[in-house]
């Protein structure tokens, strides 16, 4: 095929994904900046002076869109920083760039199709993340969020794929109207070489970030301007209302919690990194609990910070870039994230001086959630291609904002499998007035937010390739250590990072054990680095009734948020399921 006739195909491809649904017709699309090519269609000029209108069936069949493809980074710093406001490049050579009125996710506004099929397969109702639409609402809301883009004079297209695990690739379609959406998605998912390109087709999956735009409230099942809508059965996705880049990232992901597991597959809100022996480790956790952090180990091959696949193989990673969180950054606590924010990096929402264009890490006056999306080659030893053999620990990830919960457990297979349901970790209800309390949050599988399935669907599977590969599991507590959030202090990175390495190099495995009382958990007398007083918590609070309190307390919400489970089967065998109840706190 020729080079023309390639570029032919594509962009009526491309065409073909902004059709309205109700014109059939795509619109007309050239390559290129607007900017730079003046062919704009003009109207036909009659002779002498009479002007014949060009009579066409729809406005949208005057207007050529321009299609920015692939473009870049350089291209696309040249976009954003040209007409998008707030965008900066700072001092170390990173775009900084402004979200808008959102600074995170939206859960309650993410709406998923109910039809015939999904009806059967996905998790509704009572925890789960899965809030239905219909079909009909779904077009309408993507036809407002097509015109929208066609009302553009250009937009971003980006083709590329998603999970390193060449026979379970994804091609992925992200259309956008902004150059910081296109270089987040250009970092975050797996760049294609231009062989790749060429060949790629028709995608898997589209999505239509016309997050500029809201949704119209008086359409049936919108709560608020913004809406995050799943179509499986058209294998698409629509934004309007939100520019949070992390809604596609994390859109994608929950599309991957689908598509996998009908292939066996299992998807993990995990990091994932591995030692020069070939040792894998998983990092399962919410929000703000480690993954990024700990699995960006300079001693170890980073695989991925957020997102894989563990197949019969082993693990791939999903994506193609790291998404780590900015607040009070330092260069001695996070060398490799520190220097991965440089050209081609996006920095979202952080603050910097207006001349020198150094970053204020510390200052969270746009939002706490500031973030930085960079290419994973940007981690000096990342392990490329991102795939590695079966996991040998498997390790849950707390951030116990009430302070109770051990800097470190070894967990049975039942245990593990109890903490994976629950999905606890602590939101620090931060500086507000009035909020003293840390709130515990439950979230199933540690990513309720984007599963598909019930949560024992993934928990059996978990279950039987644990078990089939030998993994240990593992629970570290991320947070707070000496009190709760308040008078407590948060657990010290440098401590938490030497109990990672106890656990990777096999030196815990064969320490020595205790019990602790409510939770059950087997706790290690001694960590090579780590004081032993820390080790047991009740040691490190001044006022043990108020410890022996606040545990009880944790314990009863564990027990609270089980209730749910307890009538479900988990594996083959109702032997562990009845393990995995008997596995919880005790008291
Ligand atoms: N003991 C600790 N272990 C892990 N992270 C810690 C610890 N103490 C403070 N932190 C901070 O907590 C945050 C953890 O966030 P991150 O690694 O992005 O989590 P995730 O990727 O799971 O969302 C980082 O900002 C990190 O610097
Ligand atoms: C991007 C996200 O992931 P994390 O906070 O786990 O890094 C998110 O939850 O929006
Ligand atoms: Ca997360
Ligand atoms: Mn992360």
């Amino acid at each position: 095929m020729s080079e023309e006739e390639r570029h032919k195909q594509q962009l009526q491809s491309i065409s073909a994904s902004l059709a309205s649904l109700t014109r059939e017709t795509g619109p007309k699309v050239v390559r290129g900046d607007p900017a730079r090519r003046p062919e704009t269609p003009r109207v036909a000029h009659a002779p002498d002076h009479y002007i014949t209108p060009t009579f066409a069936a729809s406005d949208s069949s005057l207007k050529f869109t321009h299609v920015l493809y692939n473009l870049s980074p350089a291209e696309l710093y040249e976009q954003a920083i040209k007409y998008e406001k707030g965008s900066f490049i700072t001092s170390s050579g990173a775009l900084a760039t402004l979200s808008g009125a959102k600074t995170g996710r939206s859960p309650k506004d993410k709406r998923v199709v109910r039809d015939d099929v999904t009806e059967d397969e996905l998790w509704w109702g009572k925890g789960s993340p899965n809030i239905e639409m219909d079909e009909q609402t779904f077009l309408v809301n993507r036809e407002r969020a097509v015109d929208y883009l066609n009302s553009l004079e250009k937009v971003f297209v980006n083709d590329q794929f998603l999970n390193w695990d060449p026979e379970n690739r994804i091609k992925v379609r992200i259309v956008s109207a902004r150059a910081y959406h296109s270089l987040f998605m250009h970092n975050m998912c797996i760049r294609p070489s231009a062989e790749e390109l060429e060949s790629f087709g028709t995608p898997d999956f589209t999505i239509y970030n016309a997050g500029q735009f809201p949704c119209n409230r008086y359409t049936h099942y919108m709560t608020s301007s913004t809406s995050i809508d799943l179509n499986l059965g058209r294998r698409e996705m629509v934004i309007l209302g939100t520019q949070y880049a992390g809604e596609m990232k994390k859109g994608l992901f929950g599309v991957m919690h689908y598509l996998m597991p009908k292939r066996q597959i299992l998807s993990l809100h995990s990091g994932c990194n591995m030692g020069k022996d070939g040792d894998v480790a998983l990092f399962f956790g919410l929000s703000g609990t480690g993954k990024t952090t700990l699995s960006t180990d300079h001693n170890r091959y980073l695989i991925g910070d957020d997102e894989h696949c563990w197949s019969d193989k082993g693990v791939s990673n999903i994506e193609g870039g790291c998404y780590a969180k900015c607040i009070d950054l330092s260069r001695d606590k996070e060398p490799d994230i520190w220097n991965a924010i440089k050209f081609g990096t996006v920095l979202e929402n952080v603050v910097f001086d207006e001349h020198t264009r150094e970053v204020d890490y510390l200052d969270k006056s746009v939002t706490e959630n500031t973030r930085a999306a960079y290419p994973i080659e940007y981690i000096p030893n990342a392990k490329i291609p991102c795939v590695g053999p079966h996991p040998k620990n498997v390790i849950l990830l707390a951030c116990d904002a009430f302070g109770v919960l051990p800097p470190v457990s070894k967990l049975s297979l039942a245990q593990t499998m109890y903490h994976f349901i629950s999905g606890y970790t602590a939101l620090v209800a931060g500086t507000e007035e009035g909020v003293k309390e840390p709130r515990a949050t439950f979230s199933a599988c540690f990513g309720a937010a984007f599963i598909m399935l019930h949560p024992t669907k993934y928990a059996t599977m978990l279950a039987s390739k644990m078990e089939k590969h030998g993994a240990t599991g593992w629970l570290v507590n991320t947070g707070w250590s000496g009190g709760s959030y308040g008078s407590g202090s948060r657990m010290k990175l440098a401590y938490t990072r030497k109990i990672i390495d106890a656990i990777h190099s096999g030196k815990l495995l064969s320490a020595n054990y205790k019990k602790t009382e409510v939770f059950g958990l087997e706790i290690p007398t001694e960590v090579e680095g780590v004081p032993s007083e820390i080790l047991d918590p009740v040691n490190t609070w001044p006022n043990k009734a108020a410890y022996k309190e606040t545990l009880l307390k944790l314990g009863g919400l564990f027990k609270n948020n089980f209730e749910v489970f307890v009538n479900h089967k988990i594996g083959k065998d109702d032997k562990l399921t009845q393990e995995i109840l008997a596995a919880g706190p005790n008291f």
